[in-house]
C-alpha cells in the first residue's frame, strides 16, 4: 500500500498566521498540506488562488497538493503549477475533456489527481485510472469545511481501491471532507492512504498535538 499520510487543509487554518501554523503541522511529522481552490460556481463558495499556493511555498516544505474546486480548471493549470503546486487534482465534473486535462497537469510537471463527488459514478473516473498519481473521493459534498462524512462513501473508496490494485497500484486514494478520529479507521480500513483532515487539525487543541492523534489513529489500524 502506498504510504499513509494525514494532509493538513488549510480551509480551516487562520490565514493571518499560515505560516506558522503550516510550521507548526510541520513540526509535528507532516509532509503534505492541501490546499482546497473554490470559484464561487462549482461550489457555492470562493476561497483562493495561486497567490497563496506560492506563500505556502515560501513558508513550508510540505507537499503542495492542490485541490481545484472550480468550473473548466484547464484554464488556470498553468497558473498553479507556476505558483508551485506539486499535485493538482481537478474534478471530474468540471471538465469536458478529462484525459486531455489530466495529461495537460503531467505535461506542465505537476502530479496529476481527478476528484468525485459524491453523487457522480465511480465509473467516470474509470477511462483515465491508468495516468494517475492520485484519485479523490470527496467523502462530502465540497464546499465547506466541518461537514459531517457521508457513510456511503466507504463503499466507493472500497470499490475504486479494488480498480486501482488492478490498473495502477502505485496511485494515491485521497479522501477529503469530515476525516476525524471517530471517521479516520473506517476509511483507512476501506482502502484510502491520503487523509485530508482540515476542522480536525486547525482547531484550538492544537495543531501538532491534533495531527498526531489522527496519524496515531490512522497508522494503528493498517
Ligand atoms: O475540499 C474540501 C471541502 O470542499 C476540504 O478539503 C475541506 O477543507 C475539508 O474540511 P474538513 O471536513 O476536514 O473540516
Ligand atoms: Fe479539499
Amino acid at each position: 500500500m502506498t504510504k499513509l499520510q494525514i494532509a493538513p487543509s488549510i480551509l480551516s487554518a487562520d490565514f493571518s498566521r499560515l505560516g506558522q501554523d503550516l510550521q507548526e503541522a510541520e513540526a509535528a511529522g507532516a509532509s503534505w498540506v492541501h490546499i482546497d481552490v473554490m470559484d464561487g460556481q462549482f461550489v457555492p463558495n470562493i476561497t483562493i488562488g495561486p497567490l497563496i499556493v506560492e506563500a505556502v511555498k515560501r513558508s513550508c516544505n510540505l507537499y503542495r497538493d492542490v485541490h481545484l474546486m472550480i468550473d473548466r480548471p484547464e484554464r488556470y493549470i498553468q497558473d498553479f503549477v507556476q505558483a508551485g503546486a506539486q499535485n493538482i487534482t481537478v474534478h471530474a465534473e468540471a471538465t469536458v475533456h478529462l484525459h486531455r486535462t489530466v495529461h495537460l497537469i503531467k505535461e506542465l510537471g505537476a502530479q496529476a489527481g481527478v476528484a468525485l463527488n459524491p453523487g457522480t459514478s465511480l465509473e467516470m473516473i474509470r477511462p483515465v485510472l491508468p495516468d494517475l498519481d492520485l484519485a479523490l473521493i470527496m467523502t462530502v459534498n465540497p464546499g465547506f469545511g466541518g461537514q459531517k462524512f457521508i457513510p456511503a462513501s466507504l463503499e466507493r473508496i472500497r470499490i475504486l481501491r479494488g480498480w486501482l490494485d488492478e490498473v495502477n497500484p502505485e496511485c494515491h486514494l485521497e479522501v477529503d471532507g469530515g476525516v476525524n478520529l471517530q471517521t479516520v479507521e473506517s476509511v483507512v480500513r476501506s482502502g484510502a492512504n491520503i487523509l485530508v483532515a482540515g476542522s480536525a487539525v486547525f482547531n484550538p487543541s492544537g495543531i501538532g498535538r491534533n495531527f498526531k492523534a489522527l496519524t496515531e489513529a490512522a497508522c494503528a489500524c493498517v
